[in-house]
């Protein structure tokens, strides 16, 4: 497909990003005859998900379901298994036990058909950063099997309303933490995926840039598309989603709504409930200065 696209900034982008993935996924679905429940599968789901490393056991039997359409939220504090499970929900890492299917697919016996609906932003992994902004995205693009004239004009496109455009022909190996997120996050929206799933694709990047992103990734979900983002920014997080599942300890301790989770109170009360306060500075009494 050699035409232009709309700018992502522009509605008439989603419209056109919903087509390219399938145009039913994105068109209300038809009407269930009278008495059948509507069918459609969660975008993923997951069951019985395990995984440890050593004696650690990092994601200790997880089930949980994303339904699609939705801008669901994980939270959960440092080591609660939050990137492990992301990792094998997408295909990154093969779980120990418990199943993945995205869109009603098994993850695992349909690698390669499922990795295509799937865009993600790992946390922490190591990107080729040797390439230019603009080389890593199009290498993206291509790698996906998609002709050089769309790539290149959603590459334009993307770097552009990512705020990327003047570093696109800049290393990324010179990028700041903020910009190499955003340029991964590029990578990850050119094949235009019914499902994104990322990992604190907020951290380090900028307020303005960060609007922008949420500006985006809000629009996607209006046309059909499924969000899962992990992140520490409570405040963000019930802004922004609508679904949330709180981790802890490789397990999920409370998931649904943001409003049933946080009964009430805001999401960073219900978050310090749950979770519990492990830590205090008694034992650094030698900090104080005065
Ligand atoms: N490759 C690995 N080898 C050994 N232990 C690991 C590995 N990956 C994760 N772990 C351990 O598994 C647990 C869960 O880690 P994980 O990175 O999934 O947590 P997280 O919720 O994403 O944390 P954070 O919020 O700090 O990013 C931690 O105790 C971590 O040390």
């Amino acid at each position: 497909m050699g035409d232009t696209l709309p700018h992502p900034t522009d509605k008439a982008f989603w419209h056109y990003v919903g087509l390219m993935t399938s145009a039913s996924d994105h068109e209300p679905p038809a009407e269930p005859p009278a008495g059948l429940a509507p069918t459609t599968p969660p975008a993923v789901s997951i069951r019985g998900l395990y995984k440890h490393f050593g004696e650690k056991i990092a994601v200790a039997g997880i089930s949980l379901d994303v339904p699609a359409g939705s801008f669901y939220g994980i939270v959960g504090p440092n080591g609660a298994g939050k990137t492990t499970m992301l990792s094998m929900a997408t295909g990154l890492l093969r779980p120990d036990g418990g199943t993945v299917a995205i869109n009603g697919l098994d993850l695992w016996t349909n690698l390669f058909e499922v990795k295509r609906t799937l865009g993600i932003l790992p946390d922490g992994m190591a990107t080729f950063d040797r390439l230019t902004g603009t080389q890593f995205v199009t290498y993206a693009g291509l790698l996906r099997g998609m002709d050089r004239a769309t790539v290149t004009a959603r590459t334009a496109d993307l770097l552009a309303a990512l705020d990327l455009r003047e570093s696109a022909d800049k290393l990324i190996v010179d990028y700041s933490a903020g910009m190499t997120k955003k340029v991964t996050l590029a990578a990850a929206l050119i094949h235009a995926p019914r499902v994104l799933v990322l990992d604190e694709p907020f951290e380090s990047v900028d307020p303005v840039s960060a609007a922008h992103i949420r500006e985006i990734l809000t629009e996607y979900v209006r046309t059909g598309g499924t969000v899962i983002v992990s992140s520490h920014v409570m405040d963000l997080v019930q802004r922004m989603c609508d679904h949330v599942a709180v981790v802890a300890g490789g397990q999920i301790l409370a998931a649904g709504t943001v409003d049933d989770v946080r009964a009430g109170r805001s999401l960073e009360d219900r978050f310090v409930e749950l979770v519990g306060r492990s830590h205090t500075a008694e034992g650094l009494a030698w900090l104080r200065t005065s």
